[in-house]
């Protein structure tokens, strides 16, 4: 049945006869009222480590097949937080709030594994990019990240092919894993209650000689359940003898195989694994840039259904962004990263793509970012 609310009907069709012509720039689609989400683009780096002890455990394990493993459980884990929190919390995904240049979120999770940090800056606009670093420094795990989305409409559907990687460090072993990101489609526009499902293949490969490879199916393939996934890890360039596998749903439960003895080591239940809220500070305490307080007054008039004070503060921070532009084009400078430099290259990320044998020429083009601690004040 459709969830578009009578009142939505015109718009909603209208809308999605706009995105069959779109320019593949999601953000510059003008979204109905009720699919507009009052949540920056620019907070989605969250999703990356909402089970803090999960995303740390790698740390304490010896055996580097094993802990590779555990770093495979920790990125699956991630997967229902990145793709299906909105359904959960909203009903159905939804529009976020496009980023300013400069943009920040900073948090901190305070839990069990101790104090782990998050730094998210909207490091560019044109096109839409996002960096993160997200740290836990007794533990010594740090992940460094950047995103942008390319998207395109095809048969009632929207395709997005994400561009850009994450790298995950682990200092006790001085070891690097680098991860591909997953391109998804938005199935349901069609009831206008559109939901993310995950396709292709991605992989997570290793300094320590080690590679996960996670094929992701949906409805209708093999297993017929949606977010469904298959992985398995194995020693480098031997694909064929898999030390362990994985499979499951990524936003149900998933299983882990020692393919040797065929004994199931470990079962996580998505549902089950509680996450640990971002601890921010208060909006009349953020810096102006940081993004709750930036986009309050349009936030507000979002979760009232106001499109005219919507469009109202929307265009006010749209004004002063264009002036921002124009001042320094004039000067001939350049929007100053708060935590974020941008780099050529990138060895790490080259070895390790390399040896993927994957491009990193989308990277390149949107920019690698790393995230600079002499820059960074300590996040709030
Ligand atoms: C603009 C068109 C529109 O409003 O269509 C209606 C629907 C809401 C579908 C389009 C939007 O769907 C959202 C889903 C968003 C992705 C969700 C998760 C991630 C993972 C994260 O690590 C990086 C960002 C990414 C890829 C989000 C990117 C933006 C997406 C595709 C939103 C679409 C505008």
């Amino acid at each position: 049945g459709s969830a578009v609310p009578a009142s939505a009907k015109g718009s909603w069709s209208s809308f999605l006869k706009s995105i069959a012509s779109f320019n593949g720039d999601l953000s510059s689609l003008t979204a109905p009222a009720f699919i507009l989400s009052s949540t920056s683009l620019v907070e989605f780096s969250t999703y990356w480590a909402e089970h803090p002890s999960i995303f740390i455990a790698p740390a304490a394990e010896k055996d580097p097949a094993k802990r590779a493993l555990l770093v495979l459980k920790w990125f699956l884990s991630t997967l229902k937080q990145q793709y299906s929190t909105r359904n959960e919390k909203l009903g159905s995904e939804k529009k976020p709030l496009n980023p300013f240049l400069g943009e920040l979120f900073l948090g901190r999770w305070v839990d069990g594994a101790g104090e782990t940090q998050l730094v998210s800056e909207q490091v560019s606009h044109h096109p839409p990019v996002t960096a993160y670093c997200i740290w836990n420094s007794e533990h010594g795990v740090r992940l460094q990240g950047y995103n942008g989305q390319k998207a395109s409409f095809s048969s009632m559907t929207i395709n997005v092919k994400q561009i850009g990687h994450a790298i995950l460090h682990i200092d006790e072993f001085d070891e690097d894993y680098l991860i591909t990101l997953p391109p998804l489609h938005i199935e349901g526009l069609y009831s206008g209650a559109p939901f993310v499902e995950l396709n292709g293949d991605t992989y997570i490969t290793s300094t320590s000689g080690y590679t996960s490879r996670i094929k992701y199916s949906g409805r209708g393939w093999v297993s017929g359940k949606k977010n469904s996934f298959n992985a398995s890890l194995y020693h480098d360039g031997k694909e064929k003898e898999p030390l362990y596998t994985v499979d499951g749903q990524w936003t149900g439960s998933f299983s882990i195989k020692d393919t040797k003895t065929k004994a199931t080591l470990d079962t996580y239940d998505a549902a089950k694994s509680k996450t640990t809220s971002l601890t921010i500070a208060p909006v009349d305490e953020q810096d102006p840039l940081e993004s709750r307080r930036a986009w309050q007054k349009v936030a507000a008039a979002i979760q009232k259904g106001d499109m005219d004070a919507t469009s109202r503060e929307k265009t006010v921070i749209e004004q002063s962004q264009r002036e921002l532009r124009n001042k320094e084009k004039a000067e001939g400078k350049e929007w100053n990263r708060r935590f974020f430099v941008k780099t050529d290259s990138h060895a790490t990320l080259e070895k390790l793509a390399k040896k993927l044998g994957v491009s990193v020429d989308g990277d390149k083009t949107n920019g690698v970012w790393t995230f600079s601690s002499e820059k960074a004040s300590v996040a709030k």
